[in-house]
């Protein structure tokens, strides 16, 4: 654990090759400079900054306006080093932006300062619109409960259970994908799936309607999902193994859902780097959490599969910036070339969303997934446990 915290302390950096900046104060961290970077780490982003930099198609903005107080130059220091990363990004086809560190930039107007809305400063789709607002509340969260104390909370954390294991024996015992039976209020797409929503109750129909593993949403603002039901369901003796289905940016966020009883996290593809999943699987492991890591395109799928020690690989039907939905989209990038490499890692890959009726659980096993992850269909059901056997088209619990 120590060697975890270690590779968290902060770092400075600067973005002139050779040139260190002098260290930052602790009195206001940035989520780039104190959390996501090793010394290691940064020297690989600035050896991949250089490979890239002609690469790179992104032009940068302007600097913010210079002054001479320290607080600018904290402000500046961050929002250099926020560039850095979102040219690291941009080079592996990542669209989704981080928020600027100290929120949208100030615009200064004689003596005075404040924010006008420019494509800069503005969330250009709801992915990242909630990964804005993730960053927002992170800095509450972090505030309440620092690092230090979540290590400490890890001692009374429940021990992790088996999450890939339970889907290889739900595969095997019923020759169809493991079921991740999601427990989903609401999304963004389609507003309220169920007013009767007790999440305990929808957990415990899923176990016995024969779920290998359950996929619970945490999301507040945009899921109306809670930490408090991960943890009601975890604590009511539900035996699946969890998946906390966050939206992950930086790796408190992995030592958190572990202390409310993850068995399993989202890693989202379209959002982190490669270097920031390769980071948080390196933290996963150490913490005994699976990772799910979720794709949506080829060029993602492609990322991933580069990356060493990825087991579980999510394909999502959904775009989660137009919100489409396409379930071809698992067999599309499901071809010979990706399908033998999955193999020869072994990797399980999961199809996710869109899947309604035991002919969509037979398309995407077809296409080569192991495992599905379900939870509209499921979740509108009266009875979520009968649910299970209409959308495989047979009872899936002995
Ligand atoms: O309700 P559906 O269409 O069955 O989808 C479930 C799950 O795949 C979806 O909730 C999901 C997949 N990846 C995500 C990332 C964040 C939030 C939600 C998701």
């Amino acid at each position: 654990m120590e060697g975890v915290i270690a590779l968290m302390r902060s770092v400075p950096v600067s973005t002139k090759p050779g040139v260190v900046l002098p260290r930052i104060s602790a009195r206001r961290s940035s989520p780039y400079i104190s959390t996501n970077f090793s010394k290691r780490d940064v020297c690989l982003i600035r050896a991949q900054q250089l490979d890239s930099r002609e690469a790179s198609a992104t032009v940068p903005p302007p600097p913010p306006p210079v002054s001479d107080s320290q607080d600018n130059a904290l402000k500046l220091k961050e929002w250099e080093v926020g560039r850095l990363k979102e040219e690291v990004a941009a080079t592996q086809g990542i669209t989704i932006r981080r928020r600027p560190p100290t929120g949208p930039p100030m615009h200064y107007v004689g003596p005075f300062e404040f924010r006008i809305q420019s494509e800069g400063n503005t969330p250009r789709n709801i992915l990242e619109e909630i990964v804005w607002h993730k960053d927002v509340e992170l800095a509450q969260w972090k505030e309440k409960k620092p690092l230090v104390s979540l290590k400490k909370a890890l001692g009374a954390a429940p021990p992790t259970r088996d999450f890939i294991g339970a889907l290889r024996a739900a595969q095997q015992r019923t020759g169809l994908p493991g079921l991740i039976a999601e427990v989903k209020k609401a999304s963004p797409s389609r507003g309220v799936l169920r007013e009767d929503f007790d999440p305990v109750e929808i957990a415990k129909a899923y176990e016995k309607g024969g779920a290998a593993c359950l996929s619970v949403l945490t999301d507040e603002k945009f899921f109306q999902g809670s930490y408090e039901n991960l943890a009601a369901i975890r604590n009511a003796g539900i035996k699946c193994p969890l998946l906390c289905k966050e939206f992950i940016v930086e790796a408190w966020q992995l030592f958190y859902a572990r202390t409310k009883g993850a068995d399993a996290v989202l890693l989202i593809a379209a959002v982190l780097t490669d270097l920031d999943i390769k980071y948080m699987i390196k933290i996963c492991k150490i913490l005994g959490l699976a990772a799910l890591v979720e794709v949506h395109n080829e060029r993602e799928m492609d990322r991933v599969l580069g990356i060493d020690g990825i087991k579980l690989l999510g394909i999502n039907n959904r775009n989660l910036e137009t919100f489409t939905v396409d379930i071809s989209n698992t067999r599309n990038l499901l071809d010979a070339r990706r399908t033998e490499i999955i193999r020869e890692k072994g990797i399980i890959v999961v199809g996710e969303s869109g899947l309604f009726t035991p002919a969509d659980i037979a398309y995407v096993q077809e296409a080569g997934v192991e495992a599905v992850l379900v939870g509209e269909s499921l979740v509108k059901q009266p009875d979520p446990a009968l649910g299970i056997a209409n959308l495989f088209g047979k009872d899936i619990s002995v």
